[in-house]
């Protein structure tokens, strides 16, 4: 099965030629359930985001966040509904390298070095990013020489950062990524992300930090039991919780995620 670009993974070059696109949404999740035996991951959930947008996935542990990712990555099938990233399976839109993917528990190979990995990684897009690029977008530039497996979590999270980047996608999926980056490199994630918004590409994002889904997200979507509890700009998600534009997003988080009846 085709899997979005981590290590271990089929080569996108390996999929059919990439054709011109029209049409304007990345992604399209059209009342997807998922169920694990007796837990209900994911529970009609719908979602479209247009090409461009940067969207972040809020919501508590077990919500369901990495269900909906692996099911706009295609790696899970969905029981019922429809996923398509533009307008294809998503199969075959991670073939044709328009996705670059950070899953939460994406592994790095071990004993290989830095840039021989991008290497690999970017030989297998039809239009790479230049790996100067991508190590200087990734933050990663000095690291190239050495060995990923002796890299600390924070750098090796960088260099699957890097590994997301390097077919130059138009459609960036990210399930918690800055959760082991310092503050530093944190600020360095997301003013990387802001010139890859200002070059159009579309980015999907889970986290548990809500000031950066209130911060750099075009839109926010609550998800609470499978489903979405809420979803607008940090300020609408604000107001959908009765509070003040000037409360904390948390505040409207920790309201709408209590809620026992989400309908
Ligand atoms: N492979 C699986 N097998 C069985 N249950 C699963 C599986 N994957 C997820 N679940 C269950 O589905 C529910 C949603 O999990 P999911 O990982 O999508 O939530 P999440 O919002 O990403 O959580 P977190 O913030 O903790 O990463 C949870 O109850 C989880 O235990």
């Amino acid at each position: 099965m085709s899997r979005p670009i981590e290590y271990g993974t089929a080569c996108p070059r390996d999929g059919p030629e990439n054709t011109v696109l029209s049409m304007t949404n990345a992604v399209v999740l059209d009342d997807v359930h998922k169920r694990y035996r007796d837990v209900t991951a994911v529970a009609g959930l719908s979602l479209t985001v247009p090409e461009g947008q940067t969207l972040a996935l809020l919501g508590a542990n077990g919500a369901g966040k990495s269900t909906a990712i692996g099911m706009l990555l295609g790696v899970v099938g969905p029981d019922s509904g429809t996923a398509r990233l533009y307008d294809r399976d998503p199969r075959q839109a991670v073939r044709e390298g328009r996705v670059g993917a950070m899953q939460q528990e994406g592994g790095t190979p071990p004993r290989v070095t830095v840039k021989e990995l991008l290497t690999f990684v970017r030989a297998c897009y039809p239009g790479p990013m230049p790996l100067a690029e991508v190590a200087a977008t990734a933050h990663i530039t000095g690291l190239e020489r050495a060995r990923v497996d002796r890299l600390s979590g924070g750098q090796r999270q960088r260099v699957r950062f890097a590994m997301a980047l390097a077919g130059d996608p138009g459609l960036l999926v990210l399930d918690e990524p800055t959760a082991a980056l310092d503050v530093r490199a944190r600020r360095d994630f997301w003013a990387a992300m802001r010139r890859l918004t200002d070059r159009g590409r579309t980015i999907v994002f889970a986290t548990h930090y809500l000031e950066e889904a209130d911060r750099y997200a075009d839109r926010i979507v609550v998800m609470g039991d499978g489903r979405i509890v809420a979803e607008g700009t940090g300020a609408e998600i604000k107001e959908a919780a009765a509070l003040a534009a000037g409360s904390p997003l948390e505040d409207a988080f920790l309201a709408l995620t209590s809620k026992e009846d989400w309908a």
